[in-house]
């Protein structure tokens, strides 16, 4: 069973708690992109829903499957996310944004009464601390500043002369950083003039449904034993 199968089958299985009159949030990622696809399914079977979108990528692939699409900027609240994750622990820790969407991701998940991960087995990890690299939203104006700021363990994404831009028009330091206080972390990534986001997601995630090997399982925040 490939990874890919089972990122399916995990986006397959959050897309079934969509239901009739919910206003959704589509993540962002290749995980996403199953969800996205299979509430796409359910849509052109007659399912009534209203969706945002987390990133251009994925609000294109909605309005292609034909999913009803609205400007988040006119949304103070939504039913449910659903999105992918690059780590995810015991404690419902994630870290996201290695597709560079995390700024999107975080604030459509604050506005969201439950957020939903979807993960196939190799993002489950003991503690994020062994997870990924941190990424961190830059302000371009403040790229050197906030890079020495962040200090060595940071690198811009893509590289100094062709940095990768977000959606937002933003720029991304990878950062190594010691997580073994994660909360610490985010609060000190928060306080950096010219840092607009990041992807520790520490109390966002209200459940997931983890798939290995061909199998679902579904955990709410609390119950995920690692
Ligand atoms: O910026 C991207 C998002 O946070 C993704 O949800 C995350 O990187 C997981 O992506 P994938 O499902 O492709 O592994």
């Amino acid at each position: 069973m490939t990874d890919d199968r089972d990122k399916a089958l995990a986006g397959a299985a959050a897309a079934a708690e969509v239901v009739d009159g919910m206003l959704i949030g589509l993540g962002t990622g290749s995980t996403a992109t199953h969800a996205i696809e299979a509430i796409g399914a359910r849509v052109a079977q007659g399912l009534s829903i209203r969706a945002v979108a987390t990133s251009r990528a994925s609000e294109a692939l909605a309005r292609r499957l034909g999913i009803a699409m609205l400007d988040f900027a006119d949304v103070p609240r939504l039913d449910l996310t659903i999105d992918g994750a690059d780590a995810i622990d015991p404690r419902f820790f994630a870290i996201k944004g290695g597709g560079g969407a995390m700024l999107r991701e975080k604030v459509v998940a604050a506005a969201s009464d439950r957020m939903v991960v979807i993960a196939d087995g190799s993002k489950r990890v003991a503690a994020i601390d062994a997870g990924p690299l941190v990424p961190v939203e830059i302000l371009p104006f403040a790229r050197a500043s906030v890079l020495a700021a962040l200090g060595a363990g940071a690198v811009l994404r893509g590289g100094e002369h062709e940095p990768y831009v977000t959606d937002n028009g933003n720029y991304i330091a990878d950062c190594r950083i010691d997580l073994s206080d994660p909360r610490a972390v985010a609060a000190r990534l928060a306080a950096i003039p010219g840092v607009l986001g990041h992807g520790l997601f520490l109390d966002e995630v209200d459940a997931a449904y983890f798939a290995q090997n061909g199998t679902v399982s579904r955990l709410e925040r609390g119950d995920y034993s690692g």
